[in-house]
């Protein structure tokens, strides 16, 4: 119950217009965990989930790791907390063709794929629906003139439900949903356009004890803020 009250009011002050952090939109088909990993990074542990039909918004900052940056003018490095706001789009097959509206409704340079690992006969509808996210993606990023390939969206796979003995391997569900062929621009995305590379990353996860899933952020959150500049100047420390 407790746990209850403290989503709804955290609900309540995203409302209220709480600071978000980096925006990711989190897609997957029904049962895939989006919700079970959005809810362990939040309050890290196992929530048990029911579907739903909503998307919803979370944000939490990653427990003792900052990222350090040049604060300019001399005046040396500064550390910043990780700080993420995940959107959790239900997967209900309804909803796919409109999944692309979520990108455009946050300012993300990411968006974050979540497959359940042990559903083989749902890899090539998991295939379907992240191609076609990536067609309307690519058709958008023409239209609007975005003509390199580093400001395309960067894509993180997680091949969720790892602890579980029947799960495919992290690489069959790269080959599942031939994550090669999209990241090499192959022509079946966006409807038979050419496209240039798209850089992605897939990675094993457990969403119940959450393993896995803050490297996974870290990847992104590289990829769109870059790599540490050096060795003195790590951009990413635990302490
Ligand atoms: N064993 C195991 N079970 C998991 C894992 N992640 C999620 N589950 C279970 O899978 C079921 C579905 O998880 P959800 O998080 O509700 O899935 P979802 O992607 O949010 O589904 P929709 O809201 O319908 O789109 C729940 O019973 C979870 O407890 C995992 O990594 N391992
Ligand atoms: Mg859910």
């Amino acid at each position: 119950m407790l746990k209850v009250k403290r989503y709804v009011s955290d609900q309540w002050s995203n409302l209220q217009g709480t600071k978000l952090g980096q925006q990711f939109p989190m897609f997957g088909l029904s049962y895939a965990g989006k919700t079970t990993l959005l809810y362990h990074l939040v309050y890290s542990e196992f929530i048990e989930t029911i579907g739903d039909h909503s998307a919803r918004v979370e944000t939490f900052t990653v427990p003792n790791l900052f990222r350090q940056y040049d604060s300019g003018k001399g005046r040396g490095a500064q550390q910043k907390e990780l700080k993420f706001s995940l959107w959790d789009v239900a997967g209900q097959t309804g909803l796919i063709p409109l999944w692309h509206s979520y990108v455009d409704g946050t300012n993300s340079k990411g968006v974050i794929f979540v497959v359940d690992s042990t559903c083989r006969e749902d890899m090539p509808y998991a295939k379907h629906a992240l191609w076609r996210l990536f067609g309307a993606l690519a058709a958008k990023d023409e239209e609007e003139g975005r003509d390199t390939e580093k400001e395309d969206m960067v894509l993180l796979v997680f091949a969720n439900k790892q602890d579980r003995f029947d799960a495919m391997t992290v690489a069959e569900v790269m080959e599942g949903l031939d994550l090669e062929g999209l990241g090499n621009g192959d022509p079946q995305e966006a409807g038979g356009r050419p496209r240039r590379k798209r850089r992605w990353h897939i990675r094993g996860t457990d969403a119940t004890k959450g393993k896995g899933l803050v490297e996974g952020l870290l990847w992104l959150d590289w990829q769109v803020n870059g790599p540490p500049r050096s060795r003195e100047e790590t951009a990413l420390e635990r302490v």
